[in-house]
């Protein structure tokens, strides 16, 4: 078991790298399975652990994987696909595996679902997914454990998403990209990530207009060619860095740090005390004064990302009155609050809203991540904490930070990822 160890306390100052993006890269892998003929390179790639159950899971497929980690670069060789089947010892271990399915309809006829993993957030239905597939001509068996859809060729249709989901738009981009006719996707997403998916599909041949409108059309086309792709910069690692500067009061220097991506983000950042400075393509972020409490409401992008809510709470621990936070997106989100509050917080959580009385002194203790975000918000708490916080289910934190530790301590400071002896 991964277990990671911080002692708080210190000032981070120095420069950090942000990784690719992971809610990139794993849409990025299911569309080089569109690809029959050549190998697709993709740049940037962080070595996370969902892209090495994603490698593992194209691999199961049939699909031919080099992950080049010390060169963040995966190539992908999908001309021979082998297998509808996607294990669940696997694809339980991440949601991107649900990214998968558009290509094994196109390539194979079928795809066969044996579990969906990912994040515990309450309920994650693949509802809107599954509709847009019925809708393009496939076959959705629902009734077992295990989800069988089949297609025997796809046809465009007018497709829409009851609220504008991010892998949802992906997958009926993707299954609509090789679908013969035209596709019309209404309140579609328009997330930063889904875009980059969306260039790239469209460097790829796919016929594509209207990505970041929320109405996307996409004109079938026949085939998909491998491309090189570099992922983009992923602004939830760079909004926890932000925040890591900002509650040890330190000054940071971050490589692919853009604001271009964090939205809402942004603006609350700033109404906190963060300080940013562009510097050319690097980006500098201190804190002026304390840190003021803040009201957050999750929203899709451009509002404030769901995924950077748990980092912000800890933040919030922090500040200099009461800040309230409102989560919309996902209804299992604040398991984080009762973690905190052992660490010495004061948060109340009424279904899906919480209330965060700061600033408090957090203490160490011995904690657990819930899911990655909790766990990441974890590490920041550890920071800011007096004496040792040890954090289990590190795994969690592995699944979407790349070498977290040391980019950590090239800051100054003291964090350490250790392999629990219990295994
Ligand atoms: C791999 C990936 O990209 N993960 C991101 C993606 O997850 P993911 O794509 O799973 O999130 P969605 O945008 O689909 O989910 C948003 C909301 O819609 C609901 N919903 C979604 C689909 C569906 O068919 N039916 C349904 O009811 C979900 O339960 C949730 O309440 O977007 C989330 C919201 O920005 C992020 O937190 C995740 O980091
Ligand atoms: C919810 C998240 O990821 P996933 O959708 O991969 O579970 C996340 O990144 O916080």
């Amino acid at each position: 078991m991964v277990r990671y160890r911080v002692r708080g306390g210190n000032v981070l100052r120095g420069t950090a790298f942000i990784q690719g993006a992971k809610n990139a890269v794993l849409p990025m892998i299911g569309a080089a399975l569109l690809a029959s003929e050549g190998r697709t390179v993709l740049r940037n790639v962080p070595a996370i652990e969902d892209v090495r159950r994603a490698t593992e899971l194209a691999e199961a497929i049939g699909a031919k994987v080099q992950f080049h980690e010390s060169e963040r670069t995966l190539v992908i060789d999908a001309s021979r696909l082998t297998s509808p089947v996607l294990p669940a010892e696997i694809a339980r271990r991440f949601r991107g595996s649900v990214l998968f399915v558009p290509a094994l309809l196109h390539r194979l006829g079928e795809a066969v679902i044996e579990g969906v993993g990912g994040c515990n957030l309450g309920s994650r239905n693949l509802d809107f997914h599954y509709n847009g597939y019925k809708r393009l001509g496939a076959i959705v068996n629902e009734e077992e454990r295990v989800i069988h859809i089949k297609a025997a060729g796809l046809t465009g249709a007018p497709l829409y998403l009851d609220t504008p989901s991010h892998t949802g738009t992906e997958n009926l981009v993707m299954a609509a990209a090789l679908a013969s006719g035209t596709t019309v996707i209404e309140n579609a997403a328009l997330e930063p990530e889904v875009l980059d998916v969306i260039h790239m599909l469209t460097r790829m041949g796919a016929r594509i207009r209207g990505a970041g409108t929320g109405f996307v059309t996409v004109e079938g086309v026949n085939e998909l060619t491998a491309v090189e792709h570099t992922v983009m910069p992923d602004r939830l690692d760079a909004g926890v860095f932000m925040m890591a500067a900002a509650l040890t009061g330190g000054s940071v220097n971050l490589v692919g740090g853009s604001l271009e991506y964090l939205g809402v983000a942004r603006w609350k950042l700033e109404q906190m005390g963060v300080v940013f400075e562009d510097e050319g393509a690097v980006l500098q972020v201190s804190r002026a004064g304390p840190i003021r409490p803040i009201n957050v409401i999750t929203d899709t992008y451009p509002g404030f990302a769901t995924d950077l809510q748990s980092p912000l709470m800890t933040l919030a621990c922090l500040a200099g009155g009461t800040s309230y936070i409102h989560e919309r997106i996902f209804d299992g989100r604040f398991a984080l609050a009762g973690e905190l509050n052992k660490m010495g917080a004061n948060i109340e959580v009424t279904e899906n809203r919480a209330v965060v009385h700061g600033p408090v002194k957090l203490r160490g203790t011995r904690v657990t991540a819930h899911d990655l975000r909790s766990g990441i918000a974890l590490v920041l708490a550890g920071l800011a904490a007096e004496g040792e916080t040890t954090i289990d289910t590190g795994y969690l934190i592995d699944r979407g930070h790349a070498d977290l530790a040391p980019r950590m301590q090239a800051l100054g400071a003291d964090v350490e990822r250790e392999i629990s002896p219990s295994e």
